[in-house]
């Protein structure tokens, strides 16, 4: 039994609250610290195509002997193979690299607004989604105006918006618009990243406050804002420490201080832009 708390997607389907990020973990090291981070008590991986890391993901879901319905298996579509039959090719390949018949949830890992393949793209998904080799679709780094022509141009609204996230750059605009259309808000680089913010002074206060570290006080942060969260870390106490914020709660003042961080900074790429690997 999981001790992580799960939220439920738009269509019916459990997502743990917290899960495993890879994000620049290699194929090799994937296979050992996802079997590290499964044996902490993490149920949720989110790999992704250009993380050339889903082999080594999968051998450690293998490895783990967990079932596969309590895993919760997250992979990405590059911006290379949008396009509706390039999406079914990648989405083919990434299952044999992972070894298993289907994921929990796929994304388009970003939009490519000025490709303007992005509708098409998820249209194969929802072809994936309906023969029941993913469980749930979304997408990540969509803004609300790609959302709205995904609502109003195809069938299946989006599961999951997984966007940057964390106490600089809190995304009102976008958590309103999925809180309006039913989206689960998932933060990338939730910590920040390695960006200097867990030694923002009022991070570290609120930690020092409750007698917690100021990366359990910033996913605490994210959970009782309904965020899922995927941290990574490749150092086994971390692993465990950011699973470890489940005895506590911010209070008004807490959450008033860390409203008070936002400040628009964005640490990776403007998704009204990127198309790198296209
Ligand atoms: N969809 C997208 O476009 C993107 C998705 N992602 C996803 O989000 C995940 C998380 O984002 P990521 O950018 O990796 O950054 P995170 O915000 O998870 O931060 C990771 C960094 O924080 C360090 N760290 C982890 N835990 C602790 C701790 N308890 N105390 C101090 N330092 C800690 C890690 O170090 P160490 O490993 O050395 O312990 C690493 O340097 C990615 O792995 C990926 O799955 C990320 C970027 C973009
Ligand atoms: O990590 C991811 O999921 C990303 O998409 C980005 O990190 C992206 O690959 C990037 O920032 C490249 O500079």
């Amino acid at each position: 039994m999981s001790k992580v708390p799960s939220i439920t997607l738009n269509n019916g389907i459990a997502m743990p609250q917290i899960g495993f990020g890879v994000w620049q973990v290699s194929d090799d090291e994937a296979a050992k610290v996802v079997g590290t981070a499964l044996e902490a008590g993490y149920r949720s991986v989110d790999t992704a195509t250009v993380y050339e890391n889903e082999r080594g993901t999968g051998q450690a879901l293998a490895a783990s002997g967990i079932p596969r319905e309590e895993l919760f298996v997250t992979t990405k579509l590059w911006n290379s193979d949008q396009g509706y039959d390039a999406a079914l090719r990648a989405f083919d390949a990434s299952l044999t690299r992972l070894g298993l018949d289907y994921v929990d949830l796929y994304l388009i890992h970003w939009p490519m607004p000025t490709r303007d393949t992005y509708v098409d793209t998820y249209k194969a998904l929802e072809a994936v989604h309906a023969d029941g080799r993913a469980r749930a679709v979304g997408v990540s780094n969509f803004l609300p105006e790609h959302l709205e022509r995904l609502i109003e141009e195809t069938s299946v609204v989006p599961a999951v918006n997984q966007i940057e996230l964390h106490p600089q750059l809190q995304q009102a605009e976008s958590r309103a618009f999925h809180a309006k259309h039913g989206i689960a808000t998932e933060a990338w680089s939730p910590l920040g990243s390695g960006s200097g913010l867990l030694e923002v002074p009022t991070i570290v206060a609120i930690a020092q406050k409750h007698g917690k570290t100021p990366a359990q006080v910033v996913l605490r942060w994210h959970v009782q804002l309904g965020n899922v969260v995927i941290p990574k870390s490749v150092t086994p106490s971390r692993i465990r420490e950011n699973l470890d914020i489940f005895g506590f709660e911010l209070d008004e003042d807490d959450l008033a201080a860390f409203s008070a961080l936002d400040e628009g900074r964005r640490l990776g790429p403007d998704p009204a832009s990127f198309h790198m690997g296209a």
